[in-house]
């Protein structure tokens, strides 16, 4: 009964990532705010926050949510619509919705360390 497992493990997790970049890069609502982003580091980074928050074997070496989004001025609106990009990316990729309920509740919480800073 473990996230982790359910999302398929780190290869799993991999590919919902780069599903989720890839949806960002077409999507004319946030682009934009990732112009200077580092894809590669970014990949890395989500992947094992992912990870690390669904109790698979990883630990985050990214800076933290309110260092990285500070300055951004990051609407709710853009919040959401990413929020959105990774349900249909999920979806896509027929993760089960009990994982994917399981995921989004991980990552509400951090919504007031993106956004509006
Ligand atoms: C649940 C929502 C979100 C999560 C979990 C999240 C998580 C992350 C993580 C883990 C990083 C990498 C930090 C690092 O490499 O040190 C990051 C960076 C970044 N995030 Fe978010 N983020 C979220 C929402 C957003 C939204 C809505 C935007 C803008 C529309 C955004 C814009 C960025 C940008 C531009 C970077 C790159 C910073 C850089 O490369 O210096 N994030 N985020």
């Amino acid at each position: 009964d473990s996230l982790y497992q359910d999302l398929g493990g780190m290869t799993g997790i991999e590919t919902l990532v780069d599903g989720l970049l890839f949806r960002i890069s077409e999507d004319s609502r946030i682009v934009d705010q990732f112009a200077d982003a580092d894809p590669g580091r970014l990949h890395r980074t989500l992947s094992e926050q992912i990870c690390e928050l669904a109790g698979g074997p990883c630990v985050y070496s990214g800076d933290d949510m309110v260092t990285v989004h500070t300055g951004r001025n990051i609407s709710e609106a853009s919040f959401n619509a990413l929020v959105e990009d990774l349900v249909e990316v999920m979806e896509y990729q027929h993760i089960p919705i009990r994982a994917q309920n399981r995921l989004l509740a991980l990552l509400a919480p951090m919504r007031g360390e993106i956004i509006r800073l």
